[in-house]
């Protein structure tokens, strides 16, 4: 991790209440015609989706389809992969995050990422591990500020009142659900306006996994969640719209169908959609 010293820092923490910088706010995300390469293979063609501010939006789809592609373009983490291209535009409440001139750390802070398996520094303490973000970023904060988002965030992560008489232990003697709620804790704590999830759960046990589920469904209130999931009763549990992505016979992925998740489920419009969430195939 890299190393940053206070007089190093650059930038202030945003405040989470009403009345705060829009850098605090959920942001609406919109993917305007994307689409993504790796050389000479497509995997994305023109997928166009809006992510609504203050809502969780399942991306749905058999394996391969790009559901995982289309998460890390989101937050331009697609072109850490050398081969990796895409077109189209992000839009971050109306400004494109691709533009010129946009710094690439700058999305990546306003659009966090948790993934499929956890990830927490195992031997840095929970309390740091929470902070470890915040030096990434070079944001700057007193002592007590920091206290006050370690529990903050632990709060919101839903892992405050199972961990505050231990903050000091390292993050890797947590179990797996503890630690994934810590990485969502750790991604909160730069206060980003969306939350990408890829799998959050898939390497969790039933308990856990209910635990994460409860955590979303909290989050809503500070931040704009985007999830992939290959579960249909948890993006049925969690979100309020769905995008179900297929890739049919060897073509780029794309969006089949979108719309409120009750309507995904109960009335799908398309029939692979309805045979996707009733598990005739994938
Ligand atoms: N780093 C990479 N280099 C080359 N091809 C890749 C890379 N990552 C993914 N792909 C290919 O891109 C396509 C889409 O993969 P992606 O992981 O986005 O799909 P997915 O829907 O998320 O799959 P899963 O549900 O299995 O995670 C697949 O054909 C995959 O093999």
């Amino acid at each position: 991790m890299t190393s940053v010293t206070e007089t190093e820092t650059t930038a202030v923490l945003p405040p989470p209440h009403p009345g705060a910088p829009s850098g605090a706010r959920p942001a609406t995300l919109e993917a305007r015609s994307v689409s993504a390469w790796f050389g000479t293979h497509q995997v994305l063609a023109q997928v166009c989706l809006t992510m609504p501010a203050h809502r969780v939006t399942a991306l749905i789809g058999p394996s391969g389809c790009g559901k995982s592609t289309f998460l890390r373009v989101l937050n331009r983490m697609h072109e850490l992969t050398a081969s990796a291209a895409m077109a189209g535009a992000v839009l971050l409440d109306g400004e494109d995050i691709y533009d010129r001139g946009r710094r690439i750390t700058h999305a990546r802070r306003q659009i966090g990422m948790v993934f499929q398996k956890p990830n927490p520094f195992p031997s840095m303490s929970i309390h740091d591990n929470v902070l470890a973000g915040l030096k990434m970023n070079g944001i700057r904060t007193s002592r007590g500020e920091r206290d006050m988002l370690v529990e903050e965030c632990l709060t919101k992560a839903g892992l405050w009142k199972e961990v505050r008489d231990r903050l000091r232990q390292p993050g890797g003697a947590l179990s797996g659900g503890q630690q994934q709620r810590l990485c969502i804790a750790r991604s909160l704590a730069v206060r980003p306006r969306v939350l990408l999830m890829d799998e959050p759960c898939s390497a969790l046990d039933p308990t856990s996994t209910r635990r994460i589920e409860q955590t979303i469904g909290e989050l809503s209130s500070d931040v704009t969640i985007v999830i992939v999931t290959h579960n249909m009763q948890q993006a049925a549990r969690v979100s309020d719209n769905c995008a179900f992505f297929l890739a049919e016979q060897g073509t780029p992925g794309g969006i089949v169908e979108h719309g409120p998740t009750e309507a995904m489920f109960e009335r799908p419009q398309d029939p692979r959609t309805a045979d996707y969430v009733n598990g005739r195939f994938g």
